[in-house]
């Protein structure tokens, strides 16, 4: 369902060594054992969900269908990427859905966004899902605070009936919030992290509330726990997470992920926290960072070809797809583009990255490809799993605890102290 495909040779990424390594890291990891093993919840997360829950997320965004035309999704990193990326990868590009629409807030402090936001939905039938596994996150907090008192100052009472709060089952201040307004309520398990959620209620309610089919998503995340748990050289997630760690011990210690498809600019933000969360930690890790071709071709495409030799390339390729446009011929051919009549868009991207691929590789940076058949619910819930696996290896081939996140505690300490929060 997902291949990986790599510019180098195989043999020299998985070295006796290296297997014996991947091998006891598989171990563990299915033994549910070695650093951060308490946070493993997402590995048999899809095979454990039960019907009763699916039909729980269902009917409460059908509840949210029929009550509003809006559903404003408050949450930042993993409690807003996961939803945002699959609901981008699988919407139409324009006139996304005319009578209900998805949109998100609390993941930057702009006073103009939120502004602006309560403005566009003044007209509009409105729900909230406020999403913050530790309840307790300043940015969501803060877009929550002016939200339900919008919410409240609109439908009174009623507002309660309107606003769904995911969070954590027995803490933190958004629990206590919702428990004292009435707000129905799904559970961030403990023991999955919030880059780790997306199968959780934390991505399904939003994605199901946007119209996608949440049992196929799951059913694609199924087949990829299922798929991707024996040990090989074969296994993808195996594969990709010891060709980065090759590559890194190589001096390459920047992955750019690459595709062709602007609708997977949000699976690539996703994948940046997925894989800089957990890998970025006591001065190792590769560092994340995307582009979408052509169009940065025109910008960071110089860079990629000739900067500095850190930087390998890993392309996310989609095969197929349902929608496409063949080149016509003209009859004049004045812009003299006759040659390529005949060739569908798609055909172009694809030759596209044949092309780049050659030519960066020449300019001395690695390839990868990650191919996926299409871009739907299923695939991407094959996707998405595949990521997390891989980045669970990669992460423990750098002796890294893949769930942990202590970095991100020091900026949000200097910038409490600086606001005179009590305690700070
Ligand atoms: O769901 P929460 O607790 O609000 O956290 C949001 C995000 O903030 C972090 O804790 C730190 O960036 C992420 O790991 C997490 O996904």
């Amino acid at each position: 369902m997902v291949s990986v495909t790599y510019s180098g040779q195989m043999e020299d990424v998985l070295t006796e060594t290296k297997k014996e390594k991947l091998e006891s890291i598989h171990r563990g990891l299915y033994a549910k054992e070695g650093a951060g093993s308490e946070f493993l919840g997402w590995l048999d997360w899809p095979s454990g969900l039960s019907q009763e829950f699916l039909d729980q997320i269902k009917q409460t965004a059908e509840q949210i269908r029929s009550q509003a035309d809006v559903l404003i999704v408050i949450g930042i990193g993993g409690s807003y990427l996961g939803a945002k990326a699959v609901i981008e990868a699988l919407q139409p590009h324009f006139e996304k859905n005319p009578e209900f629409e998805v949109i998100f807030a609390g993941h930057q402090v702009s006073g103009a966004y939120l502004k602006q936001l309560m403005a566009y939905v003044d007209d509009k039938e409105v729900a909230l899902n406020v999403i913050s596994k530790s309840g307790t996150t300043t940015e969501p907090a803060l877009a929550f605070r002016f939200l339900q008192q919008y919410m409240q100052e609109r439908y009174g009472a009623d507002a309660a009936s309107r606003i769904y709060v995911t969070t954590d089952e027995n803490k933190g201040a958004l629990l206590t919030l919702a428990k004292e307004q009435g707000y129905k309520r799904f559970v961030v398990p403990d023991d999955v992290g919030g880059r780790y959620s997306v199968f959780t209620a934390v991505g399904l309610l939003p994605i199901a509330a946007a119209g996608f089919d949440v049992e196929r998503l799951i059913s694609g995340a199924k087949a990829a726990e299922e798929e991707l748990k024996t040990f090989g050289e074969d296994n993808p997630a195996i594969r990709y997470a010891a060709i980065r760690h090759s590559l890194y011990e190589q001096g390459y210690t920047n992955e750019v992920l690459a595709t062709f498809e602007p609708k997977l600019n949000f699976v690539q933000e996703w994948w940046k926290q997925l894989f800089g969360e957990s890998e970025g930690k006591e001065g190792k890790g590769i560092f994340p960072v995307s582009v979408v071709y052509t169009t940065d071709l025109h910008s960071l495409g110089q860079y990629i070809q000739d900067g500095k030799r850190n930087l390998f390339e890993s392309f996310l390729v989609v095969e197929e797809t349902d929608e496409d446009l063949e080149v016509f011929e003209a009859d004049n051919n004045l812009d003299q583009l006759n040659y390529l009549s005949g060739l569908s868009l798609h055909d172009f991207n694809l030759t596209a990255y044949k092309g780049v691929s050659e030519a960066h590789l020449n300019g001395g940076v690695p390839q990868v490809g990650i191919h996926v058949n299409q871009m739907d619910e299923y695939h991407v819930g094959y996707l998405l799993y595949f990521y997390m696996l891989s980045c669970a290896y990669s992460a423990y081939l750098l002796e890294i605890n893949p769930f942990n996140q202590p970095g991100v505690e020091d900026y949000k300490t200097a910038i409490f102290r600086l606001l005179n929060k009590p305690g700070y």
